[in-house]
């Protein structure tokens, strides 16, 4: 099996603290993305809803039309891809509220991927709507205001090889996590806001359950905690590596996490423990091959 991937990479997760202003929010993202990319980042990511408050209540007030590419009237649109070229990196745009350019009404949670030309690479719809009720702690319900996505996201980094992008919630449902691994990624990277509740119990769990499931690297990307808003983001955006070992976690406040994803590892740790080679596919199905998944 050749190597996911081909060569070291400096990756970035800025853990922005968001206001209500969408200018503002962009202005900052600008500056901390600069920052990163001349601390030699060469792929850099941005929180889910990262250019707005996060809630149910926000999402239309904040939307934009993404597609066609490029679209005609998109302040954020043009401010990533803008920013990707002048810092020469990738950038995974976080997430932010999307209109669909046919049907105005109908909202998703969407990340772009903008290569450092400025082009649009990807664009990943939240697949799985953050729709739960915890009694007495949390309840929300995306599905409310926002429509599901429906594929699965890998981009391919011509000099590195391929990520999957996928958003928060999408993190729980580790079929996806295994098609895009198995597709060849070497990253999952989810921008994500989980909260005080479930992000004490289950944020770390779960970027290390995917990553032990499928050795691979597993970025997640999280808000500032802001205690004044309605959302409380939990924030320890972390790199876990293919080996499930926490690389750094950031605290709650705004912070960059700067690492190298270091060419080889993957393969060491898949030469340990050779799951690759032991999937008992005569005795449960390939969940990437043959189903419903779209590239
Ligand atoms: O899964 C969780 O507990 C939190 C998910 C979430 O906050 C989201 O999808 O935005």
């Amino acid at each position: 099996m050749s190597s996911p991937l081909k060569k070291s990479l400096k990756l970035a997760l800025i853990q922005l603290a968001s206001s209500a202003d969408k200018t503002s929010n962009l202005t900052s993202a600008r500056q901390k993305v600069l920052e990163a990319s001349k601390a030699g980042a060469h792929l850099v990511v941005l929180p889910e809803c990262f250019n707005s408050p996060y809630g149910t209540k926000y999402f239309d007030k904040y939307a934009e039309t993404l597609l066609p590419s490029p679209p005609k009237d998109s302040q954020t649109f043009t401010a990533l891809s803008k920013l990707a070229k002048e810092a020469g990196v990738y950038l995974v745009g976080g997430s932010i509220p999307e209109r669909d350019d046919k049907d105005e009404k109908k909202l998703y949670n969407t990340s772009l991927t903008f290569a450092p030309s400025g082009e649009l690479m990807a664009t990943h719809r939240k697949v799985h709507l953050f729709d739960i009720d915890i009694p007495g702690k949390i309840k929300f319900r995306e599905s409310d205001v926002l429509s599901p996505g429906n594929k699965i996201t890998l981009v391919d980094l011509p000099e590195y090889g391929k990520i999957a992008i996928a958003i928060c919630y999408d993190i729980r449902f580790p079929e996806l996590a295994m098609i895009a691994a198995r597709k060849g990624a070497f990253l999952l990277l989810y921008p994500g806001a989980f909260n005080l509740t479930t992000g004490a119990l289950h944020w770390e769990l779960l970027a290390r359950a995917r990553a032990t499931d499928n050795q691979v690297y597993v970025g997640l990307c999280s808000p500032a905690r802001d205690m004044k808003a309605e959302y409380n983001a939990w924030g320890h955006s972390m790199l876990v590596d293919p080996n499930a070992m926490v690389v750094e976690q950031l605290d709650e406040k705004e912070g960059t996490l700067i690492q190298e994803l270091v060419a080889g590892r993957i393969d060491e740790i898949r030469k340990g423990v050779p799951l690759y080679g032991q999937r008992r596919f005569d005795v449960y199905p390939d969940v990437s091959e043959g189903g419903r998944f779209k590239e």
